[in-house]
């Protein structure tokens, strides 16, 4: 397999998980040329860190997003935000770059979907949504491929964060409350850093609009549990995940990455 090349947007916690695989050999096939963050300082301390690496190698950090698609990375792996992967998604496909993303709420307006799907093959790349928090994605579109279904995606969190949302009320801190109800697009539009699998799964399914999303808030939790439940006629699958950390989302970032250049694809 030809080495790729990869570009990093979002140089925070579960970026640093990408730089964890590489140092410790797990991502041979990639040669990672860029970094890019809000912060310049941010993507320059994981340049340096790349190019320290044994198994890195040159790199450089960009003071903008268009510097680093001036590189033409095949591969721009957002660990960013919603709002950053709305920002450079179209022009990264243009580019000639494919994206690993994490940030799927980006993807939750149909007509912006649609345009993404568009570029990417009008211009022969690809978008790769990472399963995150979550999995199942093989079952959600298998099955939506067989026949009609209905899909419904649970969360439970703690009170801490949902502290800085519109729906956080003191009495969370102390009792278990049902804080949302509601589509996957309503749900990323109040929760842009919490909800993103609840988008992901919707994607792999019956989309954005029509998977019923509730988020439950329980005193002192700690980490986050997702229930996505899939009914057809002939099929019923549940998925369960519970996670006390978001690394899994970070190291998911590296299996999709694997997976694209691998022999053998999962
Ligand atoms: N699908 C899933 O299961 C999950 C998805 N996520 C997504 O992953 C993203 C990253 O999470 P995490 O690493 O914990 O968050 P962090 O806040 O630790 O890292 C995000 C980094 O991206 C930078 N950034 C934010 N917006 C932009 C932008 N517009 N352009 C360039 N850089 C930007 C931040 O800025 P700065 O450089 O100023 O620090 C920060 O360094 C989340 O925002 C969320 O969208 C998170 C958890 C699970
Ligand atoms: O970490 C999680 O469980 C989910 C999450 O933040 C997201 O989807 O944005």
């Amino acid at each position: 397999m030809e080495t790729k090349t990869l570009a990093i947007v979002g140089c925070g916690k579960l970026a640093s998980i990408v730089l964890q695989a590489l140092d410790k050999g797990l991502l041979p096939d990639y040669k990672i040329i860029g970094t890019y963050s809000r912060t310049f300082e941010k993507a320059q301390n994981f340049a340096n860190f790349i190019q320290q690496s044994k198994n890195g190698g040159s790199c450089i950090a960009c003071c903008s997003l268009q510097d680093l698609l001036d590189l033409k990375p095949d591969y721009i792996a957002e660990i960013a935000s919603p709002d950053a992967l709305k920002e450079l998604v179209i022009p990264a496909l243009k580019n000639g770059s494919s994206i690993v993303t994490l940030s799927i709420g980006g993807l939750a307006d149909a007509e912006f979907y649609e345009l993404v799907k568009k570029t990417a093959s009008e211009n022969r790349t690809r978008v790769h949504i990472a399963s995150g928090a979550i999995g199942g994605f093989d079952v959600l579109r298998t099955v939506s491929l067989m026949e009609s279904s209905t899909v419904t995606f649970d969360t439970t969190k703690g009170p801490r964060p949902l502290r800085r949302t519109p729906v956080y009320d003191d009495i969370i801190e102390t009792e278990t409350r049902q804080v949302f109800e509601g589509n996957a697009v309503e749900a990323i539009t109040l929760f842009p850093h919490q909800v993103n699998v609840s988008v992901a799964a919707a994607l792999a399914s019956t989309g954005p609009e029509n998977v019923k999303v509730s988020i439950t808030s329980v005193p002192d939790y700690v980490g986050d549990k997702h229930r996505i439940a899939i009914k057809s006629q002939q099929v019923h699958a549940v998925i369960d995940i519970y996670s006390q950390t978001a690394q899994i989302a970070g190291w998911s970032i590296v299996n999709t990455l694997r997976n694209i250049t691998a022999p053998i694809a999962f």
